[in-house]
């Protein structure tokens, strides 16, 4: 007799990570995904995104005869639980867009046999598992909501050691099938209603951005008032009830998740009639966090918050949404270079990964494969993404190739001192010195440009 048959739909960041790490778990899986090349690929062993550990797993699984990849749904049919791991992307007036969602629930309710489990790991709305049981209209066939917390850069990690796993269903037996699929975990496993299941992802994430601009606009409070926002984040974090993550300021936070899962949250409380004003200006503050820097840019190589930027050439290090992921989806990074470009400055970008996922639009970048590059007539260096090869570049090299050598480090990055040894005009997020002035009056400690 054959094992039993996981099903999992999506072969994205946690349709694969899902796969690959229950097939580690000694599971026979088969994924679908409607991507033939990208399906192709993975059945040869070649995994399209930059997942740590995850290549060696999805290898493990096919060696082991264990993995399968098809666009073929009706494969499925012998599947006792299939998880959909389907994109619900920002729709129109960001709201949720379910239609992949639904159109696979389509399809699949012909094929699934009775008694099968459908998981819900997409992150969706309130109501919408709920909802996705009447698109099937299949009364055997139960739909359990399960979010997944993962974070991209550490999904294999993340997924076999998990903070939690969430269980949301009235529904005990298929409950129990569920729990069961990661009985081999060491985490807490939460039962909850689907509503509170799903609830409980938007709000996580949420939680998430929240505590993201709370740190950027102290970020602008310590540079006015002469504080260092890393010291007051060290003392933040070594408060056991705050914690240390998530507590460097940044460029603004994006990734495929956290803008679309505020946004979505803020219909879902519109809605329900209920003003979340905090969490719309969570989202306000994130946005004006590009705007801070694109003034600190103007400051650097003008000497003027308001000062032109057309024509000038700037030098880009860093495009993915944060370091440890190939992934440029909504990434803060590529926002703050539109800003500069409609500004009128000439862009050249290196990053050590850039280009795997997304597909964004860089019209208007020239991508160089070597960071010196971008050093080159530039006016200015922005640093985005926080990867840490950045801190090693020859500096000194940097500058003698640099018409201007200004750098904004949009991530508190490097270390100033150092820098500024080398010929390099520093200005961070949040430190002493950095002061952003909305106002254009120049600042208090005088042009950055005439300091060099
Ligand atoms: N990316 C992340 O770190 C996390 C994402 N999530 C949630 O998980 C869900 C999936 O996100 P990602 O894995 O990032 O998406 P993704 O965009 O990386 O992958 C989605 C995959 O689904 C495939 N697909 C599209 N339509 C299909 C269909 N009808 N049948 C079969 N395959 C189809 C696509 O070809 C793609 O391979 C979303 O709801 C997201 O919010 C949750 C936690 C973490
Ligand atoms: O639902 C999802 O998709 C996932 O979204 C996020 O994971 P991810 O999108 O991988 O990104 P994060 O690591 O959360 O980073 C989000 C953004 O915040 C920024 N960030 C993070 C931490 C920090 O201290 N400062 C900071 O600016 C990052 O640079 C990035 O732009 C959540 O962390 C995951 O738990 C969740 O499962």
């Amino acid at each position: 007799m054959r094992d039993p048959v996981i099903g999992v739909v999506g072969a994205g960041y946690v349709g694969l990570t899902t796969t690959a790490c229950l097939a580690h778990l000694g599971n026979r899986v088969i994924c679908v995904d409607v991507d033939g090349s990208k399906v192709d690929g993975l059945r040869h062993g070649e995994v399209p995104i930059a997942e740590p550990g995850l290549a060696e797993l999805v290898a493990e699984g096919l060696a082991a005869r264990r993995l399968e990849f098809t666009t073929d749904a009706s494969t499925l049919g012998d599947a006792e639980v299939v998880l959909l791991c389907l994109p619900t992307p920002m729709g129109e007036a960001g709201v949720a867009d379910l239609s992949v969602l639904e159109s696979a629930l389509g399809e699949l309710a012909g094929v699934l046999a009775p008694g099968c489990v459908v998981v819900m790991k997409s992150t969706v709305p309130v109501g919408t598992t709920a909802r996705a049981g009447e698109l099937l209209g299949r009364s055997d066939v139960p739909v359990v909501s399960n979010p997944e917390f993962l974070r991209e850069g550490h999904a294999v990690h993340d997924f076999l050691h998990p903070d939690r796993i969430v269980v949301g269903t009235e529904d005990t037996g298929a409950a129990a099938r569920v729990v069961g699929l990661y009985a081999a975990l060491d985490a807490p496993v939460l039962r909850t209603d689907p509503a509170s299941a799903e609830l409980a992802k938007y709000a996580s994430n949420a939680f998430l951005a929240l505590k993201l601009s709370y740190v950027n606009a102290l970020a602008e409070l310590c540079e006015r008032v002469g504080a260092d926002v890393r010291a007051v984040g060290r003392v933040l974090g070594l408060d056991n009830r705050i914690g240390p993550a998530f507590l460097a300021p940044g460029p603004g936070w994006g990734g495929s998740c956290l803008p679309k899962d505020t946004s979505a949250l803020l219909r879902t409380a519109e809605a329900a009639g209920v003003d979340f004003g905090l969490l719309r200006e969570t989202v306000a503050v994130n946005v004006a966090q590009r705007e801070r820097v694109v003034r600190k840019v103007r400051r650097a190589v003008t000497g003027s918050p308001r000062g032109s930027l057309a024509g000038v050439r700037l030098g880009l290090l860093g495009l993915t949404f944060k370091a440890g992921t190939d992934d440029l989806r909504h990434s803060p990074a590529l926002a703050v270079a539109a800003e500069l470009s409609r500004a009128g400055a000439v862009l050249t970008a290196y990053d050590p990964r850039a280009g795997g996922a997304g597909h964004p639009d860089l019209d208007g970048i020239a991508l160089v494969d070597d960071p010196y590059l971008v050093a080159k007539d530039a006016a200015g260096i922005v640093l985005l993404t926080e990867w840490p090869e950045f801190r090693d570049l020859d500096w000194a090299t940097l500058a003698a190739l640099a018409d201007h050598a200004a750098v904004v480090d949009t991530r508190n990055l490097l270390d100033p001192d150092t820098l500024c040894g080398t010929g390099w005009v520093h200005t961070g997020i949040g430190t002493p010195g950095d002061q952003d002035e909305p106002d254009g009056t120049g600042g208090a400690d005088g042009p950055r440009a005439d300091r060099r």
